[in-house]
């Protein structure tokens, strides 16, 4: 493969992110299967890591590495597309290290220290924000947040500032601020349980259904852009389109989320109809994909890359389009709501749409950050793999659940009389369990597949190519 080096060497910083993500990837995947275990052995590790606590660690580390992922993409895709240095790679090192140690404390926080220690030891009690799903990391922790995510963003947003300004790069710091101002509410929680719920989605929805569709946009039209070679006009009217309807169906769609939380009654038909239109941008994301491949204007070395932003967008749509559809209507979610359904819809959203962009600026990043162009075929056909083995263990877990919720609706939720009890109806559920561990497990499988590709060289035919000359089928 020939060698190239990067555009603009500030880029370089990227790499240190996106190891720090997928390291952190792996624990999530960890503390997933623990999970999946206790489900089915209840009181496996109990009191040493009890369910509520590795499902926290779970989560977060979830977010975290998303982020992180994030901030890495920013990071190599902006100053090529502002065609200038980064304003200050130094500040983006150094953000780096704060973000990972930090996240790291945290976690330990929660896995040495008692929850409610650690909420006095970190000063709940000025500031109670802790104890909610999701935003459950301590105040200095938060405010860590805010203080990375300003630093990163007056970093991006001055190397945009001084350099070429593309609709790309427009739409990755609207989703990039937008993230950073809904985590604001995070630190909103009135002690009246409605309005605390209300500020809640606040954070939670308008992130997944809002500004990181924006971030998903822009990060899927640029390693389309890149793979495909197709006129930059056409991937901008598609990526306007797509986030135009992203926030006109994700801004009201909140609303599905205020069915049964105590707020007024015309939520059910806001909530319905707009949440109803959701999978249309998703949707679109599916279309814009396919049609750019179909489009092509060069058969770009890395084709691994293209697999993972098809995907993204193929799977985005299934978790988020069609799994977020069958429980989004109120007459619908006043069954599901809080169930296995939930759960099933929740993996796949964020292995679909978010996972997996991710890892396609990664594998479209990474070589390049490695000096040469693409990877060797070798390595990209194991990615390949990878692909497919992480795709149907995370299908078979999503199926799974998906069985789950609707015996779990039938047998607790839909009798007028003698509906089962909580712990009553799990018990009929342990062989969807067991199925939902084997997928979780195919799951950590694929994963390692996939790092492993990172360490495989070219093969001997491929040494012996002429300098420049691609390989057979990439
Ligand atoms: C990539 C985008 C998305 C992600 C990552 C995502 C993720 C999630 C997660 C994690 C939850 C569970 C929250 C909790 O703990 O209670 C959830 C709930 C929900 N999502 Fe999504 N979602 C996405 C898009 C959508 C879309 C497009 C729709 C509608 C078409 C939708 C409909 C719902 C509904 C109705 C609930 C509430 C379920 C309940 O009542 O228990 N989601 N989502
Ligand atoms: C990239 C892969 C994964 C993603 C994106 C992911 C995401 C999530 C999310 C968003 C939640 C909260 C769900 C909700 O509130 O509805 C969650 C909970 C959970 N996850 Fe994962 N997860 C992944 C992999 C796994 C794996 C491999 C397993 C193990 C088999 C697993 C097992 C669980 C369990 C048992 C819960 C707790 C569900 C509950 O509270 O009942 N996850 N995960
Ligand atoms: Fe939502």
């Amino acid at each position: 493969m020939k060698p190239t080096t990067l555009k603009y060497k500030s880029q370089a910083v990227a790499k240190l992110y996106f190891i720090g993500a997928l390291a952190l990837f792996v624990g999530q995947i960890v503390f997933g299967i623990t999970l999946g275990l206790q489900y089915l052995i209840g009181d496996l590790m109990f009191p040493a890591i009890p369910f509520n606590i590795a499902r926290m660690v779970h989560t977060n580390l979830l977010i975290v590495w998303l982020l992180m992922g994030f901030m890495g993409s920013a990071y190599y895709l902006v100053p090529e597309e502002a065609e200038t240095e980064l304003f200050s790679p130094l500040l983006a090192k150094i953000l780096f290290w704060v973000f990972l140690s930090a996240g790291a404390l945290t976690i330990l926080g929660y896995l040495l220290v008692p929850y409610a220690t650690l909420a006095e030891m970190t000063g709940n009690n000025l500031l109670a924000t802790m104890g909610r799903e999701f935003l459950e990391q301590p105040l200095p922790t938060k405010a860590g947040i805010v203080i990375v995510a300003l630093a990163f963003l007056f970093n991006i947003s001055m190397t945009v500032l001084k350099g070429r300004k593309t609709a790309i790069t427009l739409v990755l710091l609207m989703g990039l601020w937008g993230l950073a101002l809904m985590f604001l509410f995070s630190f909103v929680n009135p002690d009246n349980l409605v309005r605390d719920k209300m500020y809640w989605w606040f954070v939670v929805h308008l992130w997944v259904e809002g500004t990181w569709e924006l971030i998903l946009g822009a990060l899927l039209a640029f390693v389309l852009i890149k793979t495909t070679g197709v006129d930059r006009e056409v991937i901008d009217k598609w990526l306007y389109l797509i986030i135009t309807m992203a926030l006109v169906t994700g801004i009201l769609g909140t609303g599905h989320h205020f069915f049964f939380i105590g707020l007024p009654g015309y939520w059910q038909w806001v909530g319905s109809v707009f949440s109803a239109l959701e999978p249309v941008p998703f949707f679109m994301m599916t279309l814009f994909a396919f049609n750019m491949v179909q489009r092509r204007k060069r058969e770009h070395p890395n084709q691994a890359a293209v697999l993972w932003a098809v995907g993204c967008a193929v799977m985005g749509f299934l978790g988020a389009g069609l799994w977020g559809f069958i429980h989004t209507l109120s007459p619908v979610n006043y069954y599901t709501h809080g169930s296995q359904i939930t759960a099933a819809h929740g993996h796949l959203a964020f292995y679909g749409a978010y996972v997996l962009v991710v890892i396609a600026m990664i594998s479209y990043a990474m070589p390049i950050l490695r000096g040469r162009e693409a990877n060797p075929r070798r390595a990209q056909s194991v990615e390949m793999w990878s692909f497919w083995i992480m795709t149907i263990g995370m299908g078979v877990m999503v199926l799974a659940l998906t069985g789950a919720g609707i015996l779990q609706i039938w047998l607790q939720r839909m009798p007028t009389e003698g509906a089962m009890g909580f712990m009553a109806t799990q018990d009929q559920l342990r062989f969807f369990y067991w199925v939902r561990l084997a997928g979780g497990v195919s799951f950590l499988i694929g994963l390692l597949t996939y790092l492993s590709s990172f360490f495989i060289g070219p093969g001997r035919a491929e040494d012996e190519l002429p300098a420049g000359a691609l390989p057979r089928t990439a």
